[in-house]
């Protein structure tokens, strides 16, 4: 159940009438900000950026952090000593790919839990010139030797979703075989639909039994919380994303956004803190030099800013113009002022600002105000409304 206040929660009873009778489910938080995150186009975060960025994801609540990748530079294998020595509440994950140097560049540094990945599509193995027989040949020396470096490893298919489905099972119980304890299902490109996520987290549920399943997702179609929200209800026990999204092409899926989803839509406890999301998510753009839509679910900044008269006329009730309180982000609510304005948006202004207007100037300020945003094409700044409001009201 999740513990957020209901009072805060303005989703109605549609979802709990289509979801009852399901199984309850839980969901842990597997942050790949680090690693896949740094994969967007042109984000390089130095150690102490990422030293930085682990404590706010761990701030967040999030049960596993992926450190990186050591093989890629000496700067990320310091950045993963130091994250495994800061003493955070998440588990530190390394990343390697099925090769014995990856698996002793995580071991060399003491980690003790590890995705160890290989490609298993056809196409990645094509442009790898790999067979399938030499990767299940690596996958196997690979999972095994991290097992006997002390690693507790989950093995990560990579473009499994693309993957001949009986390849797919015989490569993931290689690894099995040679002693993972978790599998991921990786979604490389994003090729699959909710339906398909649903379908192949319950396949591999039917024959890896009581082994946890995680999905590792990306969002080309803009489907990568739906996807995740899927592979949760399917069973699985870890999804993996970022803050924001971040990542390569159109990014992974969201950890705050599937956070949000779980807790207020579905009902799940996720343990995720999300009146902390906003503020992650504004250092880690300031840290990596990116910017979001304003309107992005969950983090964009313009979910409780206002300029349309009829939904400031309803400014006074937030659940009749807003599914939930901003309460639950921690984050202020607010009326601006310009070419959608009404009525209603002066007299809230007026108030915020503490300007005394009689109600019989409204309607001037509001024509004024309007030309100024017309003409501009742009909000009108508080300074300039006081400005009116000294010349008209
Ligand atoms: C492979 C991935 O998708 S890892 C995730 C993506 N992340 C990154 O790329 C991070 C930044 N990348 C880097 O710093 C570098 O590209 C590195 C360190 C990953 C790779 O360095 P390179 O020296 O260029 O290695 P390269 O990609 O040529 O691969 C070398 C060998 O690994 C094999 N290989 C590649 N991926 C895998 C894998 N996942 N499992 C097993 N073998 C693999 C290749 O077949 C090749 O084998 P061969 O020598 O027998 O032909
Ligand atoms: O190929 C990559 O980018 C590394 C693995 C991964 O994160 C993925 O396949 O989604």
């Amino acid at each position: 159940m999740s513990t957020i206040d209901p009072d805060l929660v303005w989703t109605g009873t549609l979802n709990a009438l289509a979801l009852a009778g399901r199984p309850k489910r839980t969901a842990g938080f597997y942050d790949t900000t680090l690693r896949d995150g740094e994969q967007a186009v042109g984000v390089v975060f130095d150690p102490e950026r990422k030293l930085e960025i682990a404590k706010l994801v761990d701030g967040l609540g999030v049960g596993r952090i992926e450190a990186g990748f050591p093989r890629v530079s000496d700067e990320d294998k310091e950045a993963i000593r130091a994250i495994s020595q800061a003493g955070l509440k998440a588990e530190i994950w390394g990343f390697a790919r099925a090769m014995i140097e990856d698996v002793d560049a995580v071991a060399d540094l003491g980690m003790k839990f590890a995705v160890v990945e290989a490609p298993i599509s056809d196409a990645k193995l094509a442009a790898l010139e790999v067979s399938r027989d030499k990767v299940l040949q690596r996958i196997g020396n690979a999972v095994a030797h991290a097992v006997k470096s002390g690693i507790h490893v989950a093995f990560f298919g990579v473009d499994s979703t693309r993957a001949d489905l009986d390849f797919f099972e015989t490569a993931y119980k290689t690894a099995l075989d040679a002693g993972a304890k978790e599998l991921a299902i990786v979604d490389t490109l994003a090729i699959a639909s909710p339906e398909a996520v649903d379908f192949l987290v319950r396949r591999v549920k039917s024959w890896a039994g009581d082994v946890p399943i995680h999905w590792h997702g990306h969002n080309d179609f803009g489907l990568g919380t739906a996807g995740a929200i899927a592979a949760i209800n399917a069973g699985a026990s870890w999804v993996h994303g970022t803050v924001d999204g971040i990542g390569e092409r159109a990014g992974n899926a969201s950890l705050p956004e599937i956070a949000m989803a779980l807790e207020l839509l579905y009902g799940v406890e996720t343990g995720f803190r999300l009146d902390r999301i906003r503020a992650a998510s504004e250092r880690l753009r300031a840290i990596a030099g990116y910017a979001l839509e304003p309107w992005k679910a969950v983090v964009g900044q313009n979910l409780f800013i206002r300029e349309t008269g009829a939904v400031a006329a309803q400014f006074h009730i937030p659940q009749a113009i807003e599914p939930y309180s901003s309460t639950i982000l921690d984050t202020p609510r607010g009326i601006v002022l310009g070419k959608k304005s009404g009525v209603a948006s002066i007299g809230i202004k007026c108030r915020d600002l503490g300007l005394d207007v009689p109600e019989a100037s409204h309607a001037a300020l509001l024509a004024a105000v309007k030309k100024i945003a017309i003409t501009n094409r742009r909000l009108v700044t508080d300074a300039e409304f006081t400005d009116l409001v000294r010349r008209l009201g």
